[in-house]
């Protein structure tokens, strides 16, 4: 028996189009689930399923905004069309706007929660819901659910706020049989975080403190998300495994 296999498996990646929602769908379906591919951007998701589809795996783009419960509603009415069950939900669509807290305002507040942290939760109790024979959910968490980052207030709640809906879903719903985890990556180069890495100070002093000496790569992600959401760890429910390279275990 392959404990990491997903064979069978249904799984919804939301923020598929780019950077570590689109490493996580491949990821899920080279272990063998069908993967439905969710965002806005419905070109940009279309490419990247006939992408996999061209590799031999079975995916799907669907079109979803995680920011609004009602269009979360709309997305999952339309997927209960294409299967009548899910067993895999990935919570990765997220943003990021890096701004001094005297100068945060409620709209930057409310973009950022919304789309991080009352998305997430809207999409995991729509994806619950069609989990009639149990399943996986897995949170994109982050170091600022754990550290505290200058500038990233609004961001570091959402995050730090993801944590506590991972840890009551999961107290929720082990009766249903489902699990609810979270991944937390450390520094990973991606378009939300591209504008860090331009800075070169910042690049190797960060570099600096991370034990394993280089930044994450996509494929460093995929090995924990597939086992979060695999067999293999059927009694590890409401825990976030930081993917980090020794991050926040030596800082
Ligand atoms: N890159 C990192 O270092 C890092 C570290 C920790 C956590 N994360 C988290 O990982 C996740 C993915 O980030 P990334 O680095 O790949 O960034 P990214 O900006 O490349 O990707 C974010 C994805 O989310 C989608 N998205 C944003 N708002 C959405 C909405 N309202 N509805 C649907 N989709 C939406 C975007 O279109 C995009 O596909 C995020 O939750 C982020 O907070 C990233
Ligand atoms: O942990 C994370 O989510 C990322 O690694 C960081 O790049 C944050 O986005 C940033 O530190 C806060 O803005």
């Amino acid at each position: 028996m392959n404990r990491f296999s997903l064979a069978g498996r249904k799984a919804l990646v939301t923020g598929a189009s780019r950077g570590i929602g689109r490493a996580l769908a491949l990821a899920l379906a080279e272990a063998g689930a069908e993967v439905f591919c969710a965002g806005r951007d419905l070109v940009a998701l279309e490419t990247v399923a006939a992408g996999l589809r061209e590799a031999g795996y079975a995916a799907t783009a669907v079109k979803l905004d995680v920011s609004t419960p009602a269009a979360v509603a709309e997305c999952f009415a339309a997927l209960a069309g294409m299967t009548p069950t899910l067993d895999i939900l990935v919570n990765n669509a997220g943003v990021e706007d890096v701004c001094p807290s005297l100068d945060v305002d409620e709209a930057l507040w409310d973009k950022i929660l919304n789309t991080n942290l009352k998305g997430a939760f809207f999409c995991a109790q729509a994806a619950a819901r069609m989990m009639s024979k149990g399943g996986a959910i897995l949170n994109l968490c982050s170091l600022t659910s754990e550290v505290g980052v200058p500038t990233a207030a609004p961001y570091g709640a959402s995050k730090s706020g993801l944590v506590g809906v991972t840890r009551a879903l999961a107290a929720e719903w082990a009766p249903l049989g489902i699990r609810v985890n979270g991944i937390g990556p450390g520094y990973f180069r991606t378009s939300m975080t591209e504008v860090f890495y331009e800075n070169e100070a910042w690049a190797k002093a960060m570099l600096a403190k991370i034990p394993l000496a280089r930044f994450g790569e996509l494929e460093d992600l995929a090995g924990a998300a597939v086992f979060l959401c695999s067999p293999a760890s059927s009694y590890i429910t409401g825990q976030v495994l930081y993917v980090d390279g020794g991050y926040l275990a030596s800082i």
